[in-house]
């Protein structure tokens, strides 16, 4: 039996009356791990963030484990804690150590313990090879090591959904790898994902599902394999192919 997390129905998003999400529909089950493809400017960093209620939408609607988020009534204040997003800058409070950043959401705008809190994201730490770094400051990291510090910051607020909107995109290629193995670990628990990204050999190995979007519509949703191996559409066989994408 699925367990739907969020569903999407009908949205449109414009910015200056020109439309850019169009009649998007889509639902993401519990535990799922789903990449959002498509080329530049189609509208997936839009996407991500009506899903986190940094953008407003023009109609449709947006569930969150059956509950439809209305902004008038203010459901994001209380849902926001839960749809967790990592941004392609780390946005690390850079006068704070690690854990410090670690700690703010948690205890300040979750109100939770904060031993316990600390316990946790020393053990996050830990995890991802950074526990030596816990009192460091972020401009004393590499890319790869803030962009894992800000993964685990979102992980420590416990979200149920987590939005990885291209995490990568202003690493250096060196730094990229630790990143996206940090992720493809998160995936073979019970996460849920849904991850933009342009790396598509991370897409294929990470996801279970693709949606491909272009020119702010979904134009293919199917399984990481079908999509890979023989995209239905003529826009999804084009795009991999100008990626140079070999499905090996
Ligand atoms: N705040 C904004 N104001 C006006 N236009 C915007 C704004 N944000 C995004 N857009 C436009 O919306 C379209 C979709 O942009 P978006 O960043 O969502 O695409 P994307 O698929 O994430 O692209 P990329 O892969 O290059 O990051 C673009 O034409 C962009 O210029």
């Amino acid at each position: 039996m699925t367990d739907t997390i969020l569903k999407v129905e009908n949205l449109y998003k414009s910015f200056d009356k020109k439309e850019i999400l169009k009649d998007i529909d889509f639902s993401i089950e519990k535990g799922q791990v789903v990449a959002l493809l498509g080329p530049s400017g189609s509208g997936k960093s839009t996407l991500l963030r009506c899903l986190n209620g940094l953008e407003n939408i023009d109609s449709g609607s947006i569930f969150f484990e059956g509950e439809n988020v209305d902004l008038k009534e203010k459901t994001w204040e209380k849902l926001r804690p839960e749809i967790g997003m990592v941004f392609q800058s780390y946005d690390l409070f850079p006068n704070k150590t690690v854990l410090e950043n670690l700690l703010i959401g948690p205890v300040k705008v979750q109100k939770r313990n904060k031993s316990d809190v600390e316990r946790n994201a020393l053990k996050w730490l830990e995890r991802v090879g950074l526990k030596d770094k816990s009192d460091s400051y972020p401009n004393q990291l590499s890319g790869g090591q803030k962009q894992r510090v800000a993964i685990v910051r979102s992980l420590c607020m416990e979200p149920k959904l987590m939005l990885f909107d291209e995490v990568t995109a202003s690493l250096d290629p060196e730094m990229v790898k630790e990143v996206l193995e940090l992720i493809l670990e998160l995936a073979k628990t019970d996460k849920t994902l849904l991850i933009v990204t342009h790396e598509m050999s991370f897409a294929h190995k990470v996801s279970d599902r693709v949606i491909f979007m272009a020119d702010g519509e979904i134009i293919e949703s199917s399984s990481t394999s079908k999509f890979f191996k023989n995209p239905k559409t003529q826009r999804a066989q084009d795009f991999l192919q100008s990626l140079d994408y070999i499905n090996l």
